[in-house]
């Protein structure tokens, strides 16, 4: 049996550090970031429908979705957004049950979802645990800051934007506290993931 994982967090807690230590297990992760960007690619199936929903004012030169200017498009008007939402991301879904279900069939021991918004989405019924990669406020408003190089005031606008992360920490199977450091980090995760049989 496949135990399948969703891995989710805040924004800067520390998601992507904890998907690589899965990767380095050799417990596959499936990128619901990445799927969302493969699916509105020439040729996939959301990119048709956005192009005879939002016009070709939506089109980089070379025919390539202008993700900018499409967000630009919808930040403002909240119909449009829903309408792109409503395109977009039941292909996600699709694809994402679509490579759980091809990982499952290859008896991994656990398989891992990172979806950012899991629980903004209300993804939770596509997975068996949550895991929750918590981080205090005050370094994740440092780490934000470094890493994406933004004012105080546009970091904690972003942070704002999602459930505190403290809150989604509540309603997880299990927590790494990843305010410390990555071997720490490690840590959890291995313990963590002994207490659910894996590894
Ligand atoms: N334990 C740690 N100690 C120091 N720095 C860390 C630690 N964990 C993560 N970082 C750094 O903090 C930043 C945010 O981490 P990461 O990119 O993994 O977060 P994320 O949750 O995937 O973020 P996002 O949702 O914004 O993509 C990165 O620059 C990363 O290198």
């Amino acid at each position: 049996m496949t135990l399948v994982i969703g891995l989710t967090g805040s924004i800067a807690s520390g998601k992507s550090t904890v998907a690589k230590m899965f990767k380095d297990m050799d417990i596959p992760v499936i990128d619901a970031d990445q799927i969302s960007r493969d699916v509105v690619q020439p040729g996939e199936p959301a990119y048709q429908e956005i192009v005879e929903t939002f016009g070709e004012q939506v089109l980089e030169e070379g025919g390539d979705l202008d993700r900018k200017k499409l967000g630009k498009v919808v930040f403002a008007d909240e119909t449009k957004r829903k309408q792109l939402n409503g395109i977009v991301h039941p292909k996600v879904r699709e694809e994402m049950i679509r490579r759980r279900e091809q990982y499952k069939q290859q008896q991994y021991q656990a398989v891992v979802l990172d979806i950012p918004l899991l629980f903004e989405s209300n993804l939770t019924d596509y997975v068996e645990k949550i895991l929750v990669v918590y981080v205090d406020e005050k370094t994740q408003l440092e780490r934000l800051m470094e890493r994406d190089q933004s004012g105080r005031e546009d970091a904690e606008e972003r942070i704002r934007a999602q459930i505190p992360v403290k809150k989604k920490a509540e309603m997880a199977d299990a927590v790494i506290d990843n305010t410390g450091t990555v071997e720490g980090s490690l840590q959890q995760l291995n313990d963590i993931l002994h207490g659910w049989d894996i590894v």
